[in-house]
């Protein structure tokens, strides 16, 4: 599939595909409750060993619905089923209230209170089926400690395995956040027991993830995502292509990533591009010569490290294939990129925060704006334009890539990134994706937001997620100067002449794809000198 929605998307894909004909909210309804237990008991091979117990919490909505097929197929595997119900059986829509009666004449429903919910045994499995993409505000209290009252029962000794019926009851699937209310006696809402979503263990959803999914608030817990019959009407005729956000890496790595890249399609050195990295004065010149190492491993043909005079005896002591050049000064980098041989510039790393780096960029800047050349600003590229971002706004094009990380991205764009971290809808918070795609718009050139799960957006309104999370994740990337050879990568990758027509959101999302996968290829004890090391064995698995 590749494509993450937001639940707008979602709702948008069920309606389209059931004008269609195609399918009923009640087939709809019983796939995805089908689907929630065929997934729970894959996830969960064991369970067959386990007390056939369960636990099913049932909200107002459809998500409710689900719930209670999932009680149907959990009794008619012979397991023992309690139903808890919050709301009211007429006005439940009409699917939700065919599932609902189908169960009733099975088993008893309970009304949901803490009290009712926190009495008998522990069950081995808790369906949270209470609130799915269909919430705009901070859930019931009683509704979140009901669902903690089950965990919590006091007589068993095993943990509950909880699993999420498309989400985490009170999560908004669009930010990956969960909804609280402003509560002043709660600090940072850090107690507040609506957040839920960290105690579950498995979240089953329907037809595509949703961004909350892919992003690390909501993401730590596995995703699986079911089929339910959807695909019946294409993506495209109900989803304009760029407003689907893609996951990266999309099902088939490798095609995509020589698609993209052009990556092994022959050519010769000078064919592959020649980058230009800055890097600092002396003592500061390792980020730039990571960067510069990264660049030639991802295969630009020449790589050219710019350094101030003083720093020219420390970097020849320390290079061979890559080559050196002084540029001292905002002049020296204008007259350095008159060579239109020069395919690609990455400054940023250890360049030092000032006036001085903020010249050279908008000598980059200026240099590349008509020719199609590409820049990619990183770090102290970024900061430094920390006072007045508005300068870089304008100076920036469609060829520029910005790489910051959460701290610099507030430097930048403080108004969004104070947006992402209201969680109450009410007063207008920012999902992660959305605060980038108002970036990247503010900018005109592709925002590349870094974090365990990755966001890029771009001028035009594409976007894409790397969600390095679960089976993905690499918490041994977070080490000095991996944001460096990040760099350095998209350097080398858009240095490359076949890769002039690939959009730069794709040569970006590739780099961080290829930058994790060198990471995982490595493993625990990884620096960042080894990133650049392990491109060649990663190229190689790619069939390269
Ligand atoms: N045909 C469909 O639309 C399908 C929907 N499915 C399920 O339906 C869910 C979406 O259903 P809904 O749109 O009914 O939404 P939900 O079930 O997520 O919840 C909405 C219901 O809760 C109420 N509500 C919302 N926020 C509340 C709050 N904070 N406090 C109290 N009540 C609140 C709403 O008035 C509504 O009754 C999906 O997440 C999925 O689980 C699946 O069955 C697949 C098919
Ligand atoms: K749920």
């Amino acid at each position: 599939m590749g494509e993450i929605l937001t639940s707008a998307q979602m709702r948008a894909k069920e309606r389209r595909v059931m004008q269609a004909g195609e399918v009923t909210g009640l087939g709809l309804m019983e796939r995805a409750g089908q689907g929630v237990l065929d997934e729970t008991f894959r996830k969960f091979p064991d369970l067959d060993k386990c007390k056939a117990h369960a636990v099913v919490l049932c909200g107002p909505g459809n998500n409710g619905g689900d719930g209670f097929v999932i009680a149907r197929g959990l009794f008619e595997r012979g397991w023992k089923v309690e139903v808890f119900f919050w709301g009211k059986a007429e006005k439940l829509s009409d699917d939700a209230r065919q599932m609902h009666d189908a169960w009733a004449a099975l088993g008893p429903i309970h009304s949901m209170t803490p009290q009712s919910a926190g009495q008998g045994e522990r069950p081995t499995l808790l369906f949270d089926a209470m609130f799915g993409i269909g919430i705009s505000r901070p859930i019931p209290i009683e509704c979140a400690l009901s669902f903690h009252a089950v965990c919590d029962r006091a007589s068993g000794d095993k943990k509950v395995i909880c699993i999420a019926v498309d989400c985490p009851s009170g999560v908004d699937v669009d930010t990956g956040a969960t909804l609280l209310r402003d509560d002043p006696s709660r600090a940072n809402g850090d107690t507040d027991p609506r957040k839920i979503a960290e105690r579950t263990d498995l979240c089953v959803t329907f037809h595509a993830p949703k961004l909350g999914h892919c992003l690390a608030e909501l993401g730590r817990h596995p995703v699986a995502v079911v089929d339910i019959g959807l695909d019946a009407v294409p993506a495209d005729a109900v989803i304009p292509p760029d407003g689907v956000t893609r996951s990266i890496p999309p099902v088939a790595p490798e095609t995509w990533l020589k698609e993209v890249t052009g990556l092994g399609r022959g050519g010769h050195k000078y064919t592959r591009g020649h980058a230009l990295i800055l890097a600092g004065g002396v003592g500061k010149g390792g980020a730039g010569r990571m960067a510069a190492r990264a660049a030639l491993r991802t295969g630009a043909g020449l790589v050219t490290l710019g350094v101030p005079s003083e720093a020219l005896a420390e970097n020849a002591a320390h290079l061979n294939a890559i080559m050196l050049t002084e540029i001292s000064s905002a002049k020296d980098v204008s007259q350095a990129l008159e060579d239109t041989r020069l395919s690609s510039v990455c400054l940023g790393p250890g360049l030092g925060v000032g006036m001085e780096t903020r010249d050279r960029v908008l000598a980059v800047l200026r240099a590349t704006a008509s020719d199609g050349r590409r820049a990619v600003l990183d770090a102290d590229a970024l900061s430094s334009f920390a006072d007045a971002p508005e300068v870089m706004f304008e100076a920036c094009h469609e060829n520029v890539v910005i790489t910051p990380h959460e701290g610099e991205f507030a430097r930048l764009f403080p108004d969004l990134a104070e947006k992402v971290r209201i969680s109450d809808p009410s007063k207008q918070g920012l999902g992660k994706v959305e605060a980038t795609k108002l970036a990247a718009e503010r900018l005109g050139a592709t925002v590349l937001l870094k974090g365990e799960a990755t966001v890029l957006a771009d001028q035009r309104g594409a976007s894409a997620i790397h969600s390095a999370l679960h089976d993905r994740a690499v918490p041994w990337l977070g080490t000095a100067g991996a944001g460096d050879v990040l760099a350095g990568i998209i350097a080398g990758l858009t240095a490359h002449q076949v890769a002039a027509t690939s959009a730069m959101i794709d040569l970006a999302a590739a780099a961080v794809w290829l930058h994790a996968q060198a990471a995982r290829s490595f493993g625990p004890g990884l620096i960042a000198e080894d990133l650049p090391e392990q491109l060649p064995k990663v190229f190689r698995e790619c069939g390269f």
